[in-house]
Protein backbone atom coordinates (compact mmCIF):
# COMPACT_ATOMS: atom_id res chain seq x y z
CA UNK A 1 0.00 0.00 0.00
CA UNK A 2 1.67 3.84 -0.98
CA UNK A 3 1.85 6.64 0.84
CA UNK A 4 -1.45 8.80 1.96
CA UNK A 5 -1.96 12.20 0.83
CA UNK A 6 -4.85 14.54 1.88
CA UNK A 7 -7.22 15.91 -0.64
CA UNK A 8 -6.21 18.98 -2.72
CA UNK A 9 -8.42 22.21 -1.55
CA UNK A 10 -9.01 23.83 -5.05
CA UNK A 11 -11.10 26.45 -4.07
CA UNK A 12 -9.33 27.78 -1.89
CA UNK A 13 -5.60 27.94 -3.61
CA UNK A 14 -3.96 25.69 -0.80
CA UNK A 15 -1.76 23.34 -2.09
CA UNK A 16 -2.82 20.31 0.37
CA UNK A 17 -5.47 19.94 3.19
CA UNK A 18 -8.20 18.20 4.42
CA UNK A 19 -11.94 20.19 2.80
CA UNK A 20 -14.45 19.50 5.53
CA UNK A 21 -17.56 20.62 3.48
CA UNK A 22 -20.73 22.19 5.21
CA UNK A 23 -24.06 21.30 4.02
CA UNK A 24 -24.85 21.38 0.35
CA UNK A 25 -20.66 22.14 -0.63
CA UNK A 26 -18.46 19.33 -2.23
CA UNK A 27 -14.78 18.22 -1.70
CA UNK A 28 -12.48 18.23 -5.07
CA UNK A 29 -9.50 15.92 -5.05
CA UNK A 30 -7.14 16.59 -7.58
CA UNK A 31 -5.13 13.20 -8.79
CA UNK A 32 -2.92 14.23 -11.89
CA UNK A 33 -4.56 15.64 -14.60
CA UNK A 34 -8.16 15.18 -13.27
CA UNK A 35 -9.96 17.02 -10.55
CA UNK A 36 -12.57 14.33 -8.75
CA UNK A 37 -15.23 16.37 -7.18
CA UNK A 38 -18.15 14.68 -5.13
CA UNK A 39 -20.74 16.37 -3.96
CA UNK A 40 -24.31 16.82 -4.50
CA UNK A 41 -25.03 16.16 -7.98
CA UNK A 42 -25.93 19.59 -10.48
CA UNK A 43 -30.02 18.99 -10.83
CA UNK A 44 -30.35 18.33 -6.64
CA UNK A 45 -32.84 15.01 -7.44
CA UNK A 46 -30.86 12.57 -6.37
CA UNK A 47 -30.42 11.43 -2.54
CA UNK A 48 -26.97 10.26 -2.81
CA UNK A 49 -23.50 11.34 -3.51
CA UNK A 50 -22.69 12.66 -7.15
CA UNK A 51 -19.33 12.52 -9.38
CA UNK A 52 -18.10 14.67 -12.02
CA UNK A 53 -14.51 14.61 -12.91
CA UNK A 54 -12.96 18.11 -14.51
CA UNK A 55 -9.95 17.20 -16.87
CA UNK A 56 -7.51 19.96 -16.24
CA UNK A 57 -5.54 19.33 -19.70
CA UNK A 58 -8.92 19.81 -22.02
CA UNK A 59 -10.51 21.75 -19.55
CA UNK A 60 -13.53 19.78 -20.05
CA UNK A 61 -16.29 18.00 -17.23
CA UNK A 62 -16.58 13.92 -17.79
CA UNK A 63 -19.54 12.10 -16.17
CA UNK A 64 -18.42 8.84 -14.95
CA UNK A 65 -20.34 5.61 -14.92
CA UNK A 66 -20.68 4.89 -11.59
CA UNK A 67 -20.75 1.85 -10.16
CA UNK A 68 -21.71 -0.29 -6.77
CA UNK A 69 -24.53 1.70 -4.37
CA UNK A 70 -23.95 4.86 -3.70
CA UNK A 71 -23.48 6.67 -0.40
CA UNK A 72 -26.45 8.92 0.52
CA UNK A 73 -26.03 12.49 0.86
CA UNK A 74 -25.05 13.95 4.18
CA UNK A 75 -24.37 17.01 6.25
CA UNK A 76 -21.16 17.49 4.87
CA UNK A 77 -17.96 15.36 4.47
CA UNK A 78 -14.41 14.87 4.15
CA UNK A 79 -12.26 13.15 1.18
CA UNK A 80 -8.93 12.15 1.71
CA UNK A 81 -6.97 10.47 -1.21
CA UNK A 82 -5.59 7.27 -0.86
CA UNK A 83 -2.99 5.37 -2.73
CA UNK A 84 -3.32 7.40 -5.46
CA UNK A 85 -6.40 5.39 -6.52
CA UNK A 86 -9.39 5.48 -4.27
CA UNK A 87 -10.96 8.76 -2.30
CA UNK A 88 -11.61 8.35 1.22
CA UNK A 89 -15.16 9.66 2.23
CA UNK A 90 -16.05 10.32 5.78
CA UNK A 91 -19.00 11.59 6.57
CA UNK A 92 -20.73 14.50 9.20
CA UNK A 93 -24.11 13.16 11.06
CA UNK A 94 -24.49 9.73 9.20
CA UNK A 95 -25.03 5.84 11.15
CA UNK A 96 -22.04 4.33 12.14
CA UNK A 97 -22.42 2.01 8.91
CA UNK A 98 -22.52 4.82 7.14
CA UNK A 99 -20.19 7.12 7.28
CA UNK A 100 -16.87 5.88 5.32
CA UNK A 101 -17.04 5.11 1.72
CA UNK A 102 -14.11 4.94 -0.83
CA UNK A 103 -14.52 6.17 -4.65
CA UNK A 104 -12.22 3.93 -5.95
CA UNK A 105 -10.48 5.81 -9.29
CA UNK A 106 -7.89 3.91 -10.65
CA UNK A 107 -8.09 0.43 -8.20
CA UNK A 108 -7.50 -3.36 -10.19
CA UNK A 109 -11.84 -3.35 -9.94
CA UNK A 110 -11.97 -0.10 -11.97
CA UNK A 111 -8.93 -0.42 -14.27
CA UNK A 112 -10.83 -3.83 -15.80
CA UNK A 113 -13.86 -2.26 -15.90
CA UNK A 114 -12.57 1.35 -17.91
CA UNK A 115 -11.21 -0.97 -20.38
CA UNK A 116 -14.59 -3.49 -21.51
CA UNK A 117 -16.76 0.15 -21.40
CA UNK A 118 -13.93 2.61 -22.39
CA UNK A 119 -15.54 5.44 -20.68
CA UNK A 120 -14.28 6.47 -17.74
CA UNK A 121 -15.40 4.79 -14.66
CA UNK A 122 -15.63 5.59 -10.93
CA UNK A 123 -16.82 2.54 -8.17
CA UNK A 124 -18.07 2.75 -4.62
CA UNK A 125 -17.14 0.26 -1.87
CA UNK A 126 -18.22 0.88 1.78
CA UNK A 127 -16.00 1.15 4.65
CA UNK A 128 -15.92 -1.39 7.89
CA UNK A 129 -14.18 -2.52 10.40
CA UNK A 130 -12.41 -5.76 10.69
CA UNK A 131 -12.48 -8.31 8.07
CA UNK A 132 -15.25 -8.85 5.66
CA UNK A 133 -16.09 -12.54 5.50
CA UNK A 134 -15.33 -13.71 2.35
CA UNK A 135 -17.96 -14.66 -0.22
CA UNK A 136 -18.75 -18.34 -0.95
CA UNK A 137 -18.32 -19.26 -4.49
CA UNK A 138 -20.57 -22.50 -5.11
CA UNK A 139 -20.33 -24.16 -9.13
CA UNK A 140 -20.85 -28.11 -9.98
CA UNK A 141 -22.83 -29.79 -13.02
CA UNK A 142 -26.42 -29.12 -13.31
CA UNK A 143 -27.90 -31.77 -11.28
CA UNK A 144 -24.96 -32.30 -8.78
CA UNK A 145 -26.79 -30.64 -5.72
CA UNK A 146 -25.42 -27.08 -5.17
CA UNK A 147 -29.04 -25.51 -4.75
CA UNK A 148 -29.79 -28.26 -2.26
CA UNK A 149 -26.30 -27.53 -0.07
CA UNK A 150 -26.68 -24.45 -0.40
CA UNK A 151 -30.56 -23.95 1.18
CA UNK A 152 -28.84 -26.43 4.05
CA UNK A 153 -26.69 -23.88 4.86
CA UNK A 154 -29.16 -20.95 4.69
CA UNK A 155 -31.48 -22.67 6.36
CA UNK A 156 -29.20 -24.12 9.37
CA UNK A 157 -27.35 -20.24 9.61
CA UNK A 158 -30.00 -17.92 8.57
CA UNK A 159 -28.28 -15.00 9.78
CA UNK A 160 -25.05 -16.00 8.75
CA UNK A 161 -25.38 -16.24 5.07
CA UNK A 162 -27.47 -14.15 2.31
CA UNK A 163 -27.78 -15.76 -0.98
CA UNK A 164 -26.87 -13.62 -4.19
CA UNK A 165 -29.67 -13.60 -6.32
CA UNK A 166 -28.70 -14.23 -10.26
CA UNK A 167 -30.29 -12.28 -13.32
CA UNK A 168 -30.80 -15.13 -16.25
CA UNK A 169 -33.13 -15.18 -19.07
CA UNK A 170 -34.27 -18.48 -18.74
CA UNK A 171 -37.54 -19.22 -17.82
CA UNK A 172 -38.23 -19.89 -14.12
CA UNK A 173 -39.67 -23.22 -12.91
CA UNK A 174 -42.74 -23.80 -11.21
CA UNK A 175 -41.89 -23.19 -7.69
CA UNK A 176 -39.27 -20.34 -8.68
CA UNK A 177 -39.97 -16.82 -7.65
CA UNK A 178 -39.01 -13.94 -9.66
CA UNK A 179 -36.06 -11.71 -6.98
CA UNK A 180 -35.92 -14.99 -4.89
CA UNK A 181 -34.47 -17.92 -7.10
CA UNK A 182 -33.61 -15.38 -10.10
CA UNK A 183 -34.21 -11.97 -11.69
CA UNK A 184 -36.23 -13.36 -14.62
CA UNK A 185 -35.02 -10.91 -16.91
CA UNK A 186 -35.25 -9.91 -20.81
CA UNK A 187 -32.23 -10.89 -22.84
CA UNK A 188 -31.97 -7.45 -24.50
CA UNK A 189 -32.34 -5.88 -21.26
CA UNK A 190 -30.02 -7.44 -19.46
CA UNK A 191 -27.22 -7.61 -22.47
CA UNK A 192 -27.55 -3.32 -22.28
CA UNK A 193 -27.33 -3.42 -18.34
CA UNK A 194 -24.33 -5.69 -19.06
CA UNK A 195 -22.74 -2.90 -21.14
CA UNK A 196 -23.59 -0.68 -18.69
CA UNK A 197 -20.98 -2.20 -16.17
CA UNK A 198 -23.96 -3.50 -13.80
CA UNK A 199 -22.61 -7.36 -13.63
CA UNK A 200 -19.64 -8.74 -11.73
CA UNK A 201 -19.35 -11.56 -14.24
CA UNK A 202 -21.85 -13.15 -16.82
CA UNK A 203 -22.05 -16.28 -18.86
CA UNK A 204 -24.38 -18.15 -21.24
CA UNK A 205 -24.89 -21.36 -19.78
CA UNK A 206 -26.98 -23.94 -21.40
CA UNK A 207 -28.63 -21.58 -24.12
CA UNK A 208 -29.10 -19.17 -21.28
CA UNK A 209 -27.33 -15.96 -20.17
CA UNK A 210 -27.01 -15.58 -16.62
CA UNK A 211 -24.86 -12.98 -14.57
CA UNK A 212 -24.37 -11.75 -10.74
CA UNK A 213 -24.99 -8.18 -10.89
CA UNK A 214 -22.99 -5.85 -8.20
CA UNK A 215 -26.61 -4.82 -6.26
CA UNK A 216 -27.26 -8.55 -5.97
CA UNK A 217 -23.78 -9.10 -3.99
CA UNK A 218 -24.19 -5.82 -2.74
CA UNK A 219 -27.52 -6.30 -0.86
CA UNK A 220 -26.17 -9.44 0.87
CA UNK A 221 -22.96 -6.90 2.04
CA UNK A 222 -25.39 -4.86 2.89
CA UNK A 223 -27.39 -6.56 5.29
CA UNK A 224 -24.49 -7.79 6.94
CA UNK A 225 -24.79 -11.13 5.98
CA UNK A 226 -21.91 -13.33 3.98
CA UNK A 227 -22.13 -13.55 0.50
CA UNK A 228 -22.95 -17.25 -1.38
CA UNK A 229 -22.98 -17.12 -5.40
CA UNK A 230 -24.12 -20.52 -7.22
CA UNK A 231 -22.78 -19.73 -10.48
CA UNK A 232 -20.53 -21.90 -13.67
CA UNK A 233 -17.18 -22.20 -14.37
CA UNK A 234 -16.97 -19.44 -16.33
CA UNK A 235 -18.47 -17.09 -14.09
CA UNK A 236 -16.24 -18.50 -11.30
CA UNK A 237 -13.19 -17.67 -13.25
CA UNK A 238 -14.39 -14.12 -13.84
CA UNK A 239 -14.77 -13.68 -10.15
CA UNK A 240 -11.71 -15.24 -9.42
CA UNK A 241 -9.77 -12.72 -11.75
CA UNK A 242 -11.67 -9.85 -10.07
CA UNK A 243 -10.59 -8.23 -6.67
CA UNK A 244 -13.30 -9.80 -4.71
CA UNK A 245 -11.48 -12.22 -2.56
CA UNK A 246 -13.84 -15.76 -2.35
CA UNK A 247 -13.97 -18.91 -1.42
CA UNK A 248 -14.48 -20.82 -4.01
CA UNK A 249 -15.75 -24.86 -4.38
CA UNK A 250 -16.61 -27.11 -7.03
CA UNK A 251 -18.96 -29.57 -6.43
CA UNK A 252 -18.33 -32.78 -8.07
CA UNK A 253 -20.62 -35.69 -8.81
CA UNK A 254 -19.49 -39.34 -7.61
CA UNK A 255 -17.98 -41.72 -9.92
CA UNK A 256 -19.24 -42.63 -12.23
CA UNK A 257 -21.27 -40.04 -12.21
CA UNK A 258 -23.14 -39.22 -15.12
CA UNK A 259 -25.78 -41.86 -14.55
CA UNK A 260 -26.16 -40.34 -11.03
CA UNK A 261 -26.66 -36.66 -12.79
CA UNK A 262 -29.27 -37.79 -14.83
CA UNK A 263 -31.55 -39.52 -12.09
CA UNK A 264 -31.25 -36.70 -10.25
CA UNK A 265 -32.06 -34.48 -13.25
CA UNK A 266 -35.29 -37.10 -13.86
CA UNK A 267 -36.01 -37.02 -9.89
CA UNK A 268 -35.99 -33.20 -9.55
CA UNK A 269 -38.69 -32.93 -12.71
CA UNK A 270 -37.94 -29.87 -13.45
CA UNK A 271 -36.59 -29.85 -17.01
CA UNK A 272 -37.87 -31.36 -20.39
CA UNK A 273 -36.14 -34.36 -21.96
CA UNK A 274 -34.21 -31.96 -24.25
CA UNK A 275 -33.25 -29.56 -21.78
CA UNK A 276 -31.70 -32.76 -19.21
CA UNK A 277 -29.77 -33.96 -22.18
CA UNK A 278 -27.96 -30.60 -22.96
CA UNK A 279 -27.28 -30.17 -19.38
CA UNK A 280 -25.42 -33.92 -19.03
CA UNK A 281 -23.99 -33.00 -22.41
CA UNK A 282 -22.42 -29.88 -20.79
CA UNK A 283 -21.48 -31.76 -17.44
CA UNK A 284 -18.58 -33.79 -18.85
CA UNK A 285 -16.31 -30.46 -20.12
CA UNK A 286 -17.80 -28.66 -16.89
CA UNK A 287 -16.19 -31.00 -14.54
CA UNK A 288 -13.25 -31.24 -16.84
CA UNK A 289 -12.52 -27.77 -15.97
CA UNK A 290 -13.86 -27.56 -12.51
CA UNK A 291 -10.94 -30.11 -11.20
CA UNK A 292 -8.53 -28.66 -13.65
CA UNK A 293 -8.57 -25.08 -13.97
CA UNK A 294 -7.10 -23.85 -11.04
CA UNK A 295 -10.07 -21.76 -10.37
CA UNK A 296 -11.01 -24.00 -7.42
CA UNK A 297 -9.27 -24.01 -3.84
CA UNK A 298 -12.21 -26.69 -2.73
CA UNK A 299 -13.39 -29.82 -4.69
CA UNK A 300 -15.77 -32.02 -2.56
CA UNK A 301 -18.05 -34.90 -3.56
CA UNK A 302 -21.80 -34.99 -3.53
CA UNK A 303 -22.36 -38.80 -2.70
CA UNK A 304 -23.84 -38.83 -0.07
CA UNK A 305 -25.57 -35.57 1.01
CA UNK A 306 -25.55 -35.30 4.46
CA UNK A 307 -21.37 -36.32 4.40
CA UNK A 308 -20.97 -34.06 1.55
CA UNK A 309 -23.03 -31.05 3.66
CA UNK A 310 -20.41 -31.83 6.83
CA UNK A 311 -17.64 -31.33 4.77
CA UNK A 312 -18.88 -28.02 3.22
CA UNK A 313 -19.23 -26.99 6.61
CA UNK A 314 -15.72 -27.93 8.08
CA UNK A 315 -14.42 -25.72 4.88
CA UNK A 316 -16.15 -23.05 5.76
CA UNK A 317 -15.48 -23.79 10.08
CA UNK A 318 -18.95 -24.30 11.05
CA UNK A 319 -18.36 -27.57 12.12
CA UNK A 320 -17.95 -26.00 15.80
CA UNK A 321 -20.48 -25.69 18.38
CA UNK A 322 -19.74 -21.99 18.50
CA UNK A 323 -20.85 -22.31 14.69
CA UNK A 324 -24.69 -21.40 15.15
CA UNK A 325 -23.55 -18.16 17.36
CA UNK A 326 -21.13 -16.53 15.03
CA UNK A 327 -21.61 -13.27 14.09
CA UNK A 328 -19.33 -11.32 11.28
CA UNK A 329 -16.66 -9.24 12.38
CA UNK A 330 -18.21 -6.93 10.28
CA UNK A 331 -18.85 -3.20 11.99
CA UNK A 332 -19.22 0.36 11.46
CA UNK A 333 -18.15 3.45 12.57
CA UNK A 334 -19.40 5.34 15.75
CA UNK A 335 -18.60 8.86 14.51
CA UNK A 336 -19.60 12.65 16.10
CA UNK A 337 -21.88 14.63 14.14
CA UNK A 338 -19.85 17.31 14.01
CA UNK A 339 -15.73 16.75 13.57
CA UNK A 340 -13.10 18.08 11.93
CA UNK A 341 -10.63 15.58 9.87
CA UNK A 342 -6.46 15.67 9.75
CA UNK A 343 -4.30 13.10 8.64
CA UNK A 344 -1.26 11.69 9.88
CA UNK A 345 0.98 8.84 7.13
CA UNK A 346 -1.79 6.16 7.73
CA UNK A 347 -3.92 7.76 10.67
CA UNK A 348 -6.62 9.33 10.05
CA UNK A 349 -7.49 11.98 12.83
CA UNK A 350 -11.66 12.87 13.59
CA UNK A 351 -11.61 15.14 16.48
CA UNK A 352 -14.78 16.37 18.22
CA UNK A 353 -15.80 18.33 21.59
CA UNK A 354 -19.09 17.86 23.52
CA UNK A 355 -19.91 19.89 26.44
CA UNK A 356 -20.09 17.27 29.91
CA UNK A 357 -20.81 18.07 33.67
CA UNK A 358 -19.31 21.73 33.08
CA UNK A 359 -16.31 20.80 31.05
CA UNK A 360 -15.82 19.96 27.53
CA UNK A 361 -15.25 16.57 26.53
CA UNK A 362 -12.63 16.31 23.59
CA UNK A 363 -13.21 13.06 21.54
CA UNK A 364 -10.02 11.97 18.76
CA UNK A 365 -11.19 8.78 16.38
CA UNK A 366 -7.64 7.39 15.00
CA UNK A 367 -8.73 5.62 12.24
CA UNK A 368 -5.88 3.63 11.14
CA UNK A 369 -5.85 2.92 6.99
CA UNK A 370 -2.57 1.18 6.80
CA UNK A 371 -4.07 -2.57 6.26
CA UNK A 372 -7.33 -2.17 4.21
CA UNK A 373 -8.91 -4.91 2.24
CA UNK A 374 -10.80 -5.89 -0.06
CA UNK A 375 -12.55 -3.32 -1.86
CA UNK A 376 -15.00 -2.67 -4.63
CA UNK A 377 -17.66 -4.42 -5.78
CA UNK A 378 -17.08 -5.60 -2.24
CA UNK A 379 -16.73 -3.98 0.83
CA UNK A 380 -13.43 -2.09 2.01
CA UNK A 381 -12.54 -4.17 5.28
CA UNK A 382 -9.69 -3.62 7.44
CA UNK A 383 -10.33 0.01 9.30
CA UNK A 384 -8.67 -0.04 12.40
CA UNK A 385 -10.31 2.38 15.14
CA UNK A 386 -9.02 3.52 18.32
CA UNK A 387 -10.92 6.29 20.19
CA UNK A 388 -9.44 8.28 22.62
CA UNK A 389 -11.41 10.84 24.98
CA UNK A 390 -10.12 13.76 27.16
CA UNK A 391 -11.72 16.52 29.34
CA UNK A 392 -10.83 20.31 29.58
CA UNK A 393 -11.83 22.72 32.12
CA UNK A 394 -11.18 25.25 29.69
CA UNK A 395 -8.49 26.95 31.24
CA UNK A 396 -5.40 24.07 31.32
CA UNK A 397 -6.27 22.25 28.36
CA UNK A 398 -6.29 18.50 28.61
CA UNK A 399 -6.47 17.01 32.07
CA UNK A 400 -8.00 13.79 32.36
CA UNK A 401 -6.88 11.30 29.86
CA UNK A 402 -9.40 8.00 29.32
N1 LIG B 1 -22.02 -17.48 -14.54
C1 LIG B 1 -23.15 -17.62 -13.87
N2 LIG B 1 -23.73 -18.81 -13.77
C2 LIG B 1 -24.87 -18.89 -13.06
C3 LIG B 1 -25.47 -17.80 -12.42
N3 LIG B 1 -26.59 -18.22 -11.79
C4 LIG B 1 -26.67 -19.52 -12.02
N4 LIG B 1 -25.65 -19.95 -12.77
C5 LIG B 1 -25.33 -21.31 -13.22
O1 LIG B 1 -26.16 -21.63 -14.31
C6 LIG B 1 -26.33 -23.03 -14.34
C7 LIG B 1 -27.78 -23.36 -14.55
O2 LIG B 1 -28.52 -22.97 -13.43
P1 LIG B 1 -30.06 -23.35 -13.34
O3 LIG B 1 -30.76 -22.93 -14.58
O4 LIG B 1 -30.60 -22.82 -12.05
O5 LIG B 1 -30.07 -24.94 -13.40
P2 LIG B 1 -29.48 -26.08 -12.44
O6 LIG B 1 -28.02 -25.91 -12.30
O7 LIG B 1 -29.84 -27.31 -13.19
O8 LIG B 1 -30.19 -25.98 -11.14
C8 LIG B 1 -25.74 -23.56 -13.03
O9 LIG B 1 -24.45 -24.07 -13.31
C9 LIG B 1 -25.61 -22.35 -12.17
O10 LIG B 1 -24.53 -22.46 -11.26
C10 LIG B 1 -24.81 -16.55 -12.54
O11 LIG B 1 -25.22 -15.52 -12.03
N5 LIG B 1 -23.67 -16.51 -13.28
N1 LIG C 1 -26.19 -36.53 -2.53
C1 LIG C 1 -27.38 -36.61 -3.13
N2 LIG C 1 -27.94 -37.82 -3.30
C2 LIG C 1 -29.13 -37.93 -3.95
N3 LIG C 1 -29.84 -36.89 -4.42
C3 LIG C 1 -29.32 -35.67 -4.27
C4 LIG C 1 -28.06 -35.46 -3.62
N4 LIG C 1 -27.80 -34.13 -3.62
C5 LIG C 1 -28.84 -33.54 -4.24
N5 LIG C 1 -29.76 -34.44 -4.62
C6 LIG C 1 -31.03 -34.24 -5.36
O1 LIG C 1 -30.63 -34.05 -6.74
C7 LIG C 1 -31.49 -33.10 -7.36
C8 LIG C 1 -30.61 -32.00 -7.96
O2 LIG C 1 -30.04 -31.22 -6.90
P1 LIG C 1 -29.93 -29.64 -7.01
O3 LIG C 1 -29.53 -29.15 -5.66
O4 LIG C 1 -31.18 -29.08 -7.60
O5 LIG C 1 -28.73 -29.53 -8.04
P2 LIG C 1 -28.06 -28.27 -8.75
O6 LIG C 1 -28.49 -27.05 -8.01
O7 LIG C 1 -26.62 -28.52 -8.65
O8 LIG C 1 -28.55 -28.30 -10.15
C9 LIG C 1 -32.44 -32.57 -6.31
O9 LIG C 1 -33.70 -33.20 -6.49
C10 LIG C 1 -31.79 -32.99 -4.99
O10 LIG C 1 -32.76 -33.26 -3.99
Amino acid sequence: MGEACVADNWQNGSPKGIVLNSKDEETRTTIGDKVYVIGRTDDGSTSSLGVKIYEKSTRKWVIPTVLGTRPATCKGHSAVLWNEDRIMIIKKGSNPDDCIWFLEVDTKYVKEHKGNLGIEVVAWSKGVRGDAEKPVVISGPSGVGKGTLISMLMEQFPSMFGFSVSHTTRAPRGMEKDGVHYHFTERSVMEKEIRDGKFLEFAEVHGNLYGTSIEAVEAVADSGKRCILDIDVQGARQVRASSLEAIFIFICPPTPSMEKLEERLRARGTETKEQILKRLQNAEPEIEQGKSSGTFGHILYNDNLNECYENLKKLLGLDGSAAGNHKTTLEGIDLPLNHSVSQDGNKIQINSETPELGKTSKNLIVLDVSKLKGGAPWRTGGLNVNAINSFSDGLNGINNLS
